[in-house]
């Protein structure tokens, strides 16, 4: 009999009975079924944490989306208890780490006995403000049946007593009058005026605009890119407007999302990309709890209609990226934090065995979520989770990325089935790894590849003031960037002469080494000219300010006249004081040096814990962590320098003002 094993040591049937949102904090590990079973005291290196499976259809997916979520406590408890309390929530972080997972979940924990059906009725009155009713749910469909069959009864009666009024007037014209063509003339006039009548009557029955008879749970809209009418309602433009050929306004209007959300969850990623004037009214829908439906086009005839107002009372969870928070209306925002909470998300999670078995159960749900995938052998799952690791860019974390990795889940499975397979193998997730490329990674590879072909790539012998720097594309691939520097003196006043849009950061990067260089010789560089070059790319993958060690050394090889190792690459940031600074992507741009065919590389040393690098490059590079700018000259500088000259002087520094290690808080962005 397998151990049935939960967070918090809870039941199955205790689960089952949860109530209290509260309660809902002690979310199941991972629930095994079948021959699996969970090892008690796992070793640190077992990969599946215990988890002892054949496949991973042994792993039983728990049913809510809440209990699904892999790491993001505390956006996990914000959610619980904006659920319990009704509060809007804003959710920043990376792509693909769960945010409208989370707002889903969100709705599955809201009340259901809340939710309302809506009507719209036609207003005698005033044909273009139709009137709105709410009802429970269920009632809705009800009240538009009862309103069909009173409508179908009139019309039979209505029939009824059109074709016997049609046979006496037919019989009277053949008969008495003997006036056929008349009497035919006579039947159509009144077999028209009753299809007209009877269209009135139809124009009675309410329109159902937000019918909750089949939900399951409160209602998930989510509005991300969604035009003003999507969002706020529409009224369709009617070709007919008058005549009795038109349809009646209540019968054009739509509900938007902020209408369908009603006692749910309004999802909206990229809040910013809504436009100013939607912004607005989603304030006036969350501040009044109602919001008239009227037509968005102010050309249509839908314009002129204007319903009374619809019940908006919807929980918001916006969500984006940084640019997203800052990009949006202040009022807004303002809003929810006023009446919310705000979530940054993590983008890793510390590793454990614990968290490893969450993993598989993760491997499991993209499985049973698919449907046509085989099952994950146990080695199958190991290497996602290896990939998992490797994705986190830190030592002792996992990727909480998890769109993406359930993107490399998806491929192995979709190649096992072309193979006709039973089980998704190690083998498949490895190739998985080969195709899954993303856009990045297939250009980083096309340019190292032109880069080759041209034989652009200089990987070895010395060059003075040419270095081989490193960078990132996108989130996961690296490419080599090699600077070029040359010093002249100046006519005026010196200057950074540098070339394209990397021209800010060369600057900085100059200024850093300017003072370092001013501190150690008696040359000033601000009285000469300083030429920076990225050879031969756009701006891709330099962002932040980790060429600038690279720069620096390309400007005191150029400086000095002293030739740089081509062999190398390097990667880091620099202080004023000459200290190397942890950067971003560490891993990707050793790889990249590899491919290149580099054969040593420079990493900061607080980073070196960061490395994970894929097995067959670890024979091709040598990985060298400096934590201060005399290293990298030693390890870069051909030959010895004289005495006394600037890099000797240089070379002889050890000390650093600041510590080698873990320097960058996990809050600070991580420099790219
Ligand atoms: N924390 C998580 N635990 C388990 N699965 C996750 C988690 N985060 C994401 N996923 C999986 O990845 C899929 C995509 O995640 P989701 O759409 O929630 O990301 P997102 O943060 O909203 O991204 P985006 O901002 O790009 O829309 C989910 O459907 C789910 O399968």
């Amino acid at each position: 009999m397998p151990r049935r094993e939960h967070g918090n040591g809870s039941d199955e049937t205790e689960r089952e009975t949860v109530n209290d949102l509260d309660d809902l904090g002690s979310a199941v590990d991972v629930e095994v079924d079948g021959e699996a079973t969970i090892e008690e005291n796992p070793s640190e290196d077992d990969l599946l944490g215990g988890l002892r499976i054949g496949s991973t259809q042994e792993i039983e997916v728990p049913d809510r989306l809440v209990d699904q979520v892999i790491g993001q406590e505390h956006a996990r408890d914000v959610i619980l208890k904006a659920a319990k309390q009704r509060r809007h929530v804003m959710m920043i972080g990376s792509p693909g780490t769960g945010k409208s997972m989370l707002a889903k979940a969100m709705s599955e924990l809201l009340p259901k006995e809340e939710l309302q059906d809506v009507l719209v009725y036609h207003n005698p009155d005033d044909g273009n403000k139709p009137k709105v009713r709410t009802v429970p749910s269920g009632k809705g469909e009800q009240i538009v049946e009862a309103h069909k069959e009173e409508a179908r009864k009139r019309n039979q009666m209505r029939s009824f007593l059109m074709w016997i009024i049609i046979a006496i007037v037919l019989g009277y014209s053949l008969i008495i009058a003997g006036q056929i063509l008349l009497g035919i003339l006579a039947a159509g006039i009144i077999y028209l005026a009753f299809r007209y009548g009877s269209r009135s009557g139809d124009a009675m029955i309410p329109n159902l605009i937000v019918n909750n008879a089949d939900q399951t749970t409160a209602p998930f809209e989510d509005s991300t890119g969604a035009h003003a009418g999507a969002l706020l309602g529409d009224v369709r433009h009617d070709p007919f407007q008058s005549g009795g050929m038109e349809t009646p306004s209540h019968d054009r209007v739509e509900p938007g999302a902020i209408h369908k959300a009603n006692k749910g969850v309004l999802f909206i990623d990229e809040i910013n990309t809504l436009d100013i004037r939607s912004q607005q009214h989603l304030m006036t829908a969350i501040q009044e709890g109602e919001f008239g439906i009227t037509g968005q086009s102010e050309r249509s005839s839908g314009a002129m209609v204007q319903t009374e107002p619809v019940p908006t009372d919807f929980v918001m969870v916006a969500a984006g990226n940084l640019d997203a928070m800052e990009n949006m209306h202040p009022a807004l925002r303002s809003r929810i934090k006023g009446y919310g909470y705000e979530v940054y998300m993590d983008d890793t999670i510390e590793d454990s065995p614990e968290m490893r078995r969450k993993y598989a159960r993760f491997v499991a749900q993209e499985v049973a979520k698919d449907g046509r995938l085989p099952h994950f052998t146990s080695d199958a799952v190991e290497e996602v989770i290896l990939e998992a690791r490797r994705r986190a860019g830190r030592k002792g974390h996992l990727t909480l990325e998890f769109r993406n990795l359930g993107g490399l889940v998806r491929v192995a499975g979709d190649i096992a089935r072309s193979e006709d397979a039973e089980n998704t193998t190690r083998d498949h997730v490895l190739q998985a790894k080969g195709r899954a490329r993303s856009i990045e990674q297939q250009i980083a590879d096309e340019y190292i590849q032109r880069r080759k072909d041209y034989e652009l790539s200089v990987n070895e012998g010395f060059v003075t003031g040419r270095v081989n720097g490193l960078a990132v594309m996108g989130q996961d691939s690296g490419i080599m960037l090699p600077v070029m520097a040359e010093v002249t003196p100046s006519q005026g006043p010196g200057q950074v002469i540098a070339t394209g849009q990397l021209k800010e950061m060369a600057e900085e990067s100059v200024q850093n080494v300017s003072a370092i260089i001013k501190k150690f010789s008696d040359q000033d560089l601000s009285e000469m000219d300083v030429h920076v070059q990225f050879v031969q790319t756009g701006q891709q993958g330099v962002d932040g300010d980790s060429a600038s060690i690279t720069v620096a050394t390309a400007v005191i090889s150029a400086l000095e006249d002293i030739p740089v190792d081509q062999a190398l690459a390097m990667t880091g940031s620099l202080s004023v004081r000459g200290d190397v600074l942890p950067v971003g992507g560490v891993t990707h741009k050793i790889e990249a040096a590899a491919k290149a065919g580099c054969k040593r590389v420079i990493i900061p040393a607080a980073n070196e814990q960061d490395v994970m690098i894929e097995d067959e490059y670890k024979e091709m590079v040598e990985i060298i962590p400096v934590s201060h700018i005399s290293e990298v000259l030693d390890v870069a500088l051909e030959g010895e320098p004289e005495k006394d000259s600037l890099v000797d002087r240089l070379k002889t520094i050890t000390g650093s003002a600041l510590p080698k290690k873990g320097v960058r808080g996990p809050s600070s962005p991580s420099p790219q």
